[in-house]
């Protein structure tokens, strides 16, 4: 066993501990960034960046096939393996994170593949392949990302079959016949769509009562309508029982009665965070909870609070992205001693990939009324618009604005139509800085844009 003393550990190299490895060793420190698999973690390799290469295909594939209403006639003959190669060469250069731990090492930080774990006040062994274990002192202290795994929901059998996740389905280099995507979340719809245009006969297995929860029901409810057009089926309310695999076909008995027998079944069921085997019982926390509690410079609440921070999606946020690399940010001043503004999460864009995309910032109209805000909504169909109207096929969308009407400020609203996330952004500023609805109403929106159909919904609100 090995000992060393350095400034900071990173456990887990996720986009912000990534990003927070480099920074506090480019400021000086020294950090030994510790990640059992690819450094960048989901994101770039199994996440983001590989889902979004397949929705790019996916949507090319759409679009030619709408031609014939608006341009004339285009044939395209989706081919897979076109997709596979983007994601396998330019995206995860076939899953090998060299170019990440190169510019790692080159801010000055030790890249260190291997399990990392807390075993006591500043104190962190990690495991290496060979066996080896190296225990670590972090003078400054240790930083958090673990992120999260797939969720397998309790289905007698599933886990004895040969299910996929969202880690074989970025790898796929052959589409099967059929599939069931179990789970109506991001992953599930985006995946859905995605294989759904490629020629799969996809099936959806929802358990709740509509697609994307997190999202407005109207934005479901346009989406299922959208997923019906092109042939996918989505069964929702729906349980599943059971699950057994044999001679290359799965079979899925339904709380319906029903059976379903297809080649695959892809569970996005949501996820289950990395924090049971990273020594927190060591520091006097929880290993079986499902978040970390952070404050607003995203120090561990409830343990050792002057030398351990958590960020990502263990921190219960929002499990995206730019989440964890805005937390990223708010960490590393705080580790460096440095001042700034602290984490604020009344304006968390998201953004789901289908075709129309959903945006989505701060709070939906429910959760709205739950916090007990005085709540006014308005909202307009994007076909109603010049632009959705000339856009013709695949125009689809809608705008809806919550309003804290006391304040007269949004609070939340939902971009979706084309390029709804982009639309998103004038929404997240609006949500974010708190812009008086009065003062967006004297804004002018220019015409035919998609983004102008904002100008109706805030005149829907009553
Ligand atoms: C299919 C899919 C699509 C997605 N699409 C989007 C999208 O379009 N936009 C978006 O914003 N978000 C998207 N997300 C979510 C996004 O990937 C995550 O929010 C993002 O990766 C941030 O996660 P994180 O920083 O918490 O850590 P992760 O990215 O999960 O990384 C955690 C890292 O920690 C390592 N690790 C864990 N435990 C240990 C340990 N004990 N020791 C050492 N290393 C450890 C892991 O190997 C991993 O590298 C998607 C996710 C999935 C699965
Ligand atoms: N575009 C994006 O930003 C993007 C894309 C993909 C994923 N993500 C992130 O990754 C996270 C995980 O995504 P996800 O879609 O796996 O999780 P999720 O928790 O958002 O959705 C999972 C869905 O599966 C359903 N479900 C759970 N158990 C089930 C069962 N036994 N049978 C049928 N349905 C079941 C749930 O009702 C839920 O709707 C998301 O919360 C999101 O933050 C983001």
């Amino acid at each position: 066993m090995t000992q060393r003393e350095v400034d900071l550990v990173v456990i887990g190299t996720g986009p912000g501990g990534e990003a927070l490895a480099t920074g506090a060793a480019k400021a000086g420190l020294e950090v030994v960034a510790v990640d059992k698999h690819l450094v960048g973690g989901e994101c770039p390799y199994y996440g983001c960046i590989p889902t979004k290469m397949m929705v790019r295909g996916a949507d090319v594939v759409a679009e030619v096939r709408r031609a014939a209403e608006v341009a004339g006639e285009a044939t395209i003959t989706p081919a897979w393996d076109v997709v596979h190669r983007r994601i396998d060469e330019q995206a995860t250069t076939h899953w090998d994170d060299t170019i990440a731990v190169d510019r790692l090492r080159d801010a000055g930080a030790t890249v260190h593949h291997g399990v990392g774990r807390l075993a006591g006040p500043r104190q962190v062994t990690v495991e290496g392949a060979d066996g080896e274990t190296t225990t670590y002192t972090a003078r400054r202290g240790v930083v958090v990302n673990p992120g999260t795994r797939p969720a397998v929901p309790p289905v007698e059998g599933l886990a004895d079959t040969p299910y996929w996740t969202n880690r074989d389905a970025v790898q796929l280099a052959e589409l099967p016949g059929s599939l069931v995507v179990v789970g109506g979340g991001p992953i599930g719809c985006e995946m859905a769509q995605v294989f759904a245009r490629f020629g799969v006969r996809v099936t959806v297995v929802q358990h709740g009562p509509r697609l994307v929860p997190a999202n407005e029901p109207e934005a479901a409810a346009l989406l299922a309508e959208v997923f019906a057009h092109e042939g996918i089926r989505v069964l929702t309310d729906v349980e599943l029982q059971r699950a057994s695999y044999a001679e290359g076909a799965f079979t899925l008995g339904l709380d319906t009665g029903e059976e379903l027998v297809v080649d695959k079944v892809l569970v996005a069921a949501g996820r289950t965070p990395n924090l049971d085997d990273l020594g927190l019982e060591t520091v006097g926390l929880d290993p079986h909870a499902r978040t970390l509690e952070t404050d607003e410079r995203l120090r561990v609440q409830g343990g050792p609070q002057e030398w351990l921070w958590a960020i990502g999606d263990v921190t219960g946020k929002g499990a995206f992205t730019h989440v964890s690399m805005y937390q990223s940010a708010v960490a590393l001043r705080d580790v460096l001693g440095e001042d700034g503004a602290p984490a604020s999460y009344h304006a968390v864009p998201h953004a789901t990939f289908t075709d129309p995309e959903i945006g989505g910032v701060g709070m939906s109209e429910q959760q709205a009324r739950d916090a007990g805000l005085t709540v006014r909504t308005g909202i307009t169909k994007l076909e109603q618009s010049s632009r959705g109207f000339t856009h013709g096929p695949g125009g689809h969308g809608l705008i809806k604005v919550v309003e804290d009407a006391d304040r007269g400020v949004l609070v939340g609203a939902t971009a979706m139509g084309p390029a709804g996330g982009e639309i998103l952004g004038f929404l997240a500023v609006a949500v974010h800085a708190e812009v008086p609805v009065d003062t967006l109403r004297t804004m002018i929106y220019a015409y035919p844009t998609f983004h102008r159909a904002i100008e109706s919904a805030l005149a829907d609100l009553s």
